[in-house]
């Protein structure tokens, strides 16, 4: 997720309304002073941000595979211009059953990884980490939107590309790919998706990884996929996200998080790694369980965020009706609130917002972990504050935070960047000012 500036803040404004917030110099350019009645004055410009166009413009997707949907022509049409409450309904229904299949992939390649049973590791071009589930979750995603949508009505933005999958010697890796999507895609029915009729093949695969090329842009439709978001957590068994957004004409309009380690509650966060693996071995599993992570998502301009828990396998996903709402903290005292903030030190400076928690009396240790599963802990209240301060140069990616904003937005937050501005997802990266500032709520 690059951004030319480097940090991002998420924060409460009666908790640093009044505090200049200047970065260290090699983490980027001191952003402007922020007073709370300029946030104020942000928040209304806000508000009149949000309209939604009744029809939208659509990008289409010439990358149509060869395995065409089977949705009725007139049902996709339906889906794509319905305004009223409605709108995105069919969007954001797709969208979480697709996050709930890719958070089962997901754990099913952790564990392996964590066993050791399956294919390592790799590096990306740029040395970053990439494995098995963020191919798999890339091309099960794609297919079920294109599947669900049509392929003329579908572009998806997303991270990973096939140029790694696609080299002489990677046909080992490719299979393992393979395998894991046609896995995935078998248990289609059980979360009230249509699976296709045929395993996938390795050119069917590597399409709907590679059909993921949009170039997002001002206008038109366009979904961002950040298929494992924290792979660092992700690889080291801890936390990470599947993070999936639909973007209209530059607005989110719809957000789903899937957080496969974050269980429903807090207090099971401390003993859920080592202890879960235990007892599930145990006991068997019930679909109260706490050894589960959770899937938030929101839409927009409905004012609500909600929860449900991973769908367990074999079962019949019952969403909605698992869904629970989750609102960000009414917590407006400094000391008793909690930030948090990129476990990677290389990602964002440690020092430097320990001491701009002190100086705004924030006294609490910080929550530190990896992804977006930081959005998802303000969002449902476990936390008030997120503050990212990242290197001078780094350029923020839009699928590392479409779905976290609306999310925080919906449940009652407020996410903007150092100078005020909400962030500006028309393009693939983007220069926010730094650092960004994410405000957590306006109760005040
Ligand atoms: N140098 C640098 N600076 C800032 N940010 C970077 C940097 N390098 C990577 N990234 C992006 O950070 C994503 C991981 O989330 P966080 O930034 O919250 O960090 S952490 O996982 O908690 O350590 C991570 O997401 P994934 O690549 O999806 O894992 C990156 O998009």
């Amino acid at each position: 997720m690059p951004l030319n500036s480097t940090s991002l803040v998420f924060r409460a404004p009666n908790l640093l309304g009044q505090t200049r917030i200047t970065s260290p110099k090699k983490f980027g350019a001191a952003p402007s002073l922020q007073t709370w009645s300029s946030w104020s004055m942000k928040k209304s410009h806000q508000k009149r941000c949000f309209g939604f166009p009744v029809v939208s413009q659509l990008k289409f997707n010439q990358n149509c595979p060869s395995f065409a949907s089977s949705v009725m022509e007139d049902e996709r049409n339906l889906v794509l211009t319905s305004p009223g409450p409605d709108r995105y309904s069919k969007e954001l229904d797709v969208a979480v059953r697709a996050v709930q299949m890719a958070c089962s992939l997901c754990q099913k390649v952790q564990e392996s990884l964590i066993l050791k049973t399956s294919s390592p590791v790799h590096s990306k071009h740029d040395n970053s980490p990439v494995t098995v589930a963020d191919w798999s979750v890339q091309a099960t995603v794609s297919w079920i939107l294109t599947e669900s949508f049509g392929c003329r009505n579908v572009s998806i933005l997303a991270e990973e590309d096939v140029q790694s999958l696609s080299e002489p010697g990677s046909s080992a890796l490719l299979a393992d790919v393979v395998k894991t999507v046609n896995d995935c895609l078998a248990e289609a029915p059980h979360l009230g998706l249509k699976g296709p009729e045929m395993p996938l093949g390795s050119s069917d695969v590597l399409e709907a990884i590679s059909r993921c090329n949009s170039t997002g842009g001002p206008t038109g439709r366009f979904w961002a996929l950040d298929p494992v978001d924290g792979t660092l957590g992700f690889v080291r068994g801890d936390q990470y996200a599947v993070a999936l957004a639909l973007i209209e004409d530059g607005e989110v309009v719809l957000g789903v998080l899937g957080c496969p380690n974050y269980p429903m509650k807090k207090e099971w966060l401390s003993y859920h790694h080592r202890y879960h693996r235990i007892i599930s071995k145990l006991t068997p599993t019930t679909s109260e369980s706490w050894d589960k992570g959770c899937v938030i998502y929101a839409r927009r301009g409905r004012g609500e965020a909600w929860m449900q828990p991973l769908h367990q396998k074999n079962k019949p996903l019952s969403w909605p009706n698992t869904a629970i709402p989750v609102r960000v903290s009414s917590i407006d005292n400094p000391a008793l609130a909690t930030f948090c903030e990129p476990v990677e030190k290389s990602n964002s400076s440690h020092s430097f917002t320990a001491g701009l928690a002190h100086s705004v009396g924030l006294r609490k240790e910080p929550l530190r972990v990896y992804s977006m599963v930081k959005y998802a802990a303000i969002a449902r209240g476990d936390a008030e504050i997120f503050m990212k301060f990242a290197r001078t140069g780094y350029k923020e990616k839009i699928w590392d935070h479409a779905a976290g904003v609306i999310i925080i937005e919906e449940a009652g937050g407020v996410v903007t960047d150092a100078g005020g501005s909400r962030l500006d997802f028309s393009k693939v990266s983007e220069n926010w000012k730094d650092p960004i500032i994410l405000l957590q709520h306006y109760s005040i």
